[in-house]
């Protein structure tokens, strides 16, 4: 039997835009509160004030330690409770290594690792106190697949890959599901730097995705039966050539 979300709380990170905003209104859509957590306050407040009452934000920088440990608090704080974490937030860099400007990649892999295990460790102790919760990791196919044109974006979603394994093991004798889903490029805002001739191109032959698309896969793995872990969903459009 599946698992229903109606009543759960949710909370996502870099849920102001892109994936994660899709996320939160399909779980909304299945009954859940959510809590959207994003730096980007201004955005954060306009799609929750467009959600409805069971959206709730969280404004915290997961760049900064001590807004990480605020998080669970306010969430707790507004819904009572915490049942599902997606840490979804991340930043893209792609491009030759010898043109690359290490100072942008620090950013990109702190984000993308350092403050995505940060933040999952933030709320892991509350899981396993109810002996329950669903964690779910927004990798990438990059994750699983040496993407030539993006060695830094590679390495950090490698690194969530090896995270989501490990912790999953040692999350499963607390009730606690651990999972990626993993999608292939999806039109959002991270990929504006990508060079205008490749989305052209990308665009006309339907080799992207639509963040809704990644939305219906994570309702999937979280309504699974509470004996049964996806640990990765890849999602791939048919005709991108990974
Ligand atoms: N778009 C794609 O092609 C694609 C494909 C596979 C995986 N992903 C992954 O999906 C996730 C979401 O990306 P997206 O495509 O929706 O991008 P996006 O740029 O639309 O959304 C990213 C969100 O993260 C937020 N954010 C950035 N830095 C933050 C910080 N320090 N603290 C809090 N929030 C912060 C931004 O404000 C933004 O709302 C990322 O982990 C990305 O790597 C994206
Ligand atoms: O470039 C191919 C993919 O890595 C990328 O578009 C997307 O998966 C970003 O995570």
């Amino acid at each position: 039997m599946s698992n229903s979300l109606k009543g759960k709380t949710a909370a996502i990170t870099g849920a102001a835009s892109g994936i994660g905003l899709a996320c939160a209104r399909q779980l909304l859509a299945e009954g859940a509160k959510v809590a959207l957590v994003d730096r980007d306050e201004i955005a954060l407040r306009k799609v929750c004030a467009d959600l409805g009452e069971n959206a709730f934000p969280v404004v915290t920088d997961l760049m900064n330690p001590d807004s990480i440990s605020e998080m669970l608090p306010q969430i707790l704080d507004e819904a009572g409770g915490l049942h599902i974490f997606h840490a979804n937030a991340g930043a893209y860099v792609g491009g030759d290594i010898l043109e690359g400007d290490p100072d942008q990649w620090d950013q990109v892999l702190n984000l993308n690792i350092n403050a995505a295990f940060r933040s999952v460790r933030a709320v892991l102790p509350h899981m396993v106190q109810q002996n329950a919760g669903d964690v779910i990791m927004t990798s990438s196919v990059a994750g699983v697949i040496p993407v030539v044109w993006e060695p830094i974006y590679t390495a950090s979603k490698h690194a969530v890959q090896a995270f989501t394994h490990t912790v999953r093991r040692q999350m499963s004798k607390h009730g606690v599901r651990v999972g990626a889903i993993l999608p292939g490029p999806v039109v959002t805002a991270l990929l504006d730097d990508w060079p205008k001739a490749k989305m052209d191109q990308a665009l006309a032959e339907g080799s992207l995705m639509q963040p809704q698309e990644v939305a219906d896969c994570v309702v999937f793995m979280l309504t699974r039966p509470k004996n049964v872990t996806i640990r990765d969903l890849v999602l791939l459009p048919n005709a991108v050539d990974l």
